[in-house]
């Protein structure tokens, strides 16, 4: 297992990680020391799930030590990635001294120049959205070096493209996807990185079910001509719940059921210090008591100095905004805790989905505004807040979106709530992630053998 180095994607790698050491699977589990650290705990295997430390060789403008992509705001990571880049000595080495006879991997687009001169597959996991990849990275758009599309290119679904609810609006929107032309790692764009390694390796798997997004696995198929498996949103069962014993649990305790507001926004999103003011007004001004777990904003070292003028003093004893990074998913799961507004990255989409909680969306990235409409277009579980000009969230809109599901007399969230338990009850099925595992290790299994 070779996942890129980023918290959203190293989880479901040690997601799926478990379920196939369960299913009798030995793995050797590729990433750095910092990330062992962070997300090492989540290994229920270790006996079987073994932990190789990559080390990353110091490069120009990557800061001394990082060795992770939340360590750093996203414009850094092209640095980071081409410092992954040039551990392929380390990983051809793992590969070879483990025998290993199958490599999963995603942003590492050379991982099938190894694998295929050693005669062993290679499958590239997608843990974003099918739609991240399929509204741009996808022969269609007939792709090729040194060649960008413009925003309103960028703004019309490729050919056959099967959704016209899950896309991007022209102008702001469409404009999130100008980083795909940037350079990301060495001697290469985001999109050629990602287009190479879909092309490269065997087969195409997916962090999905055919249930939301069978048609955009199909059209990835179809464009890659390649098998396309699903694993399903390797999820893993609510372990006993750490917030037990956490400062967390007796202040949520203190309030009633389903009444607090839970915000985070991943590893990834570093908010300006005015749209992060904004935002946790919006928090104050909805009325209901909060937690609010956030980075803390660009120019700011701590959460805690970047908030407004007397907020803390406003809001004490009905809201915390912090900085620390929180057990999201023992968050979700206590009966305090009522609605989740949050980025719609693919981790939390997915946790925000087998959640009771309400669903509001504030996406920053391409695939998480992808997600979101998703999620609030065809699912309809939930409730994207409106930005204004330039992408501005208002603390208005962001009180609105929030008293609009938390309210049990509005219409519009009572549908959302009805949606939403509907989806929960087929995503908590107790056969259906095992199902998806199931056919994944088969469909694995045969490509090994082929
Ligand atoms: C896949 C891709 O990688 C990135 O992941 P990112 O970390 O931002 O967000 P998640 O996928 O939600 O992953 C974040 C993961 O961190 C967990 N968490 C987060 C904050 C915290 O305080 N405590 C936690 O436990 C959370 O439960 C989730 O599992 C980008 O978003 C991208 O848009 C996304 O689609």
């Amino acid at each position: 297992m070779f996942p890129w180095l980023a918290a959203g994607h190293i989880t479901p790698f040690l997601h799926l990680s478990n379920d196939l050491a369960g299913r009798g699977f030995t793995i050797t589990f590729i990433t750095p020391q910092k990330a062992i650290d962070r997300l090492g705990h989540l290994n229920r295997h270790p006996n079987l799930i073994t932990f190789h430390p990559l080390t990353l060789p110091p490069v120009d403008g990557l800061p001394a030590g990082v060795e992770t992509a939340s360590e750093v705001p996203i414009e850094l990571t092209h640095f980071l990635c081409v410092a992954m880049d040039r551990t392929r000595d380390q990983v051809e080495a793992v590969v070879r001294g483990t025998r290993a006879k199958l490599v999963v991997f995603d942003m590492a687009h050379w991982v099938p120049d190894i694998t295929r001169p050693l005669g062993i597959r290679s499958v590239n996991y997608t843990v974003l959205g099918a739609s991240a990849i399929a509204i741009v990275l996808v022969p269609a758009r007939g792709l090729e070096k040194g060649k960008v599309l413009t925003e309103d290119e960028l703004a019309v679904p490729p050919p056959g493209y099967p959704s016209s609810t899950v896309v991007l609006r022209r102008g702001y929107e469409a404009g999130l996807l100008g980083f795909l032309f940037m350079p990301y790692g060495e001697a290469t764009t985001f999109w050629e990185r990602i287009s190479l390694g879909m092309k490269g390796c065997d087969a195409l798997a997916m962090r999905t079910c055919e249930e939301i997004e069978g048609k955009l696995c199909g059209y990835l198929g179809e464009q890659y001509d390649k098998p396309v498996f699903l694993t399903g949103p390797v999820l893993p069962e609510p372990s006993e719940d750490r917030l037990e014993v956490d400062r967390w649990a007796k202040w949520l305790g203190r309030f009633e059921p389903g009444s607090v507001v839970f915000c985070a926004f991943g590893s990834q999103v570093f908010l300006e210090r005015d749209q992060f003011q904004e935002l946790v007004l919006g928090f104050e001004l909805s009325g209901h008591p909060f937690l609010v777990a956030l980075k803390p904003p660009f120019g700011a070292s701590t959460t805690e100095e970047a908030l407004p003028e007397g907020f803390e003093e406003r809001v004490k004893g009905r809201g915390i905004v912090t900085g620390e990074w929180v057990e999201q998913v023992a968050i979700l799961n206590h009966p305090s805790v009522g609605c989740f507004v949050n980025h719609c990255g693919f981790g939390s989409m997915w946790e925000s989905l087998t959640s009771r909680c309400q669903i509001v969306m504030v996406p920053h990235l391409a695939d998480q505004v992808l997600n979101t409409r998703l999620m609030a277009g065809e699912l309809r579980v939930g409730l994207e807040v409106e930005r204004g000009e330039k992408g501005w969230v208002s603390k208005e809109k962001v009180s609105e979106a929030i008293q609009c599901v938390m309210n049990s007399g509005n219409e519009l969230g009572c549908s959302l709530r009805e949606n939403h338990e509907k989806w929960r009850g087929v995503f908590s099925d107790p056969g259906f992630m095992s199902r998806y595992i199931d056919k994944f290790v088969q469909n694995v299994n045969e490509l090994v053998k082929s």
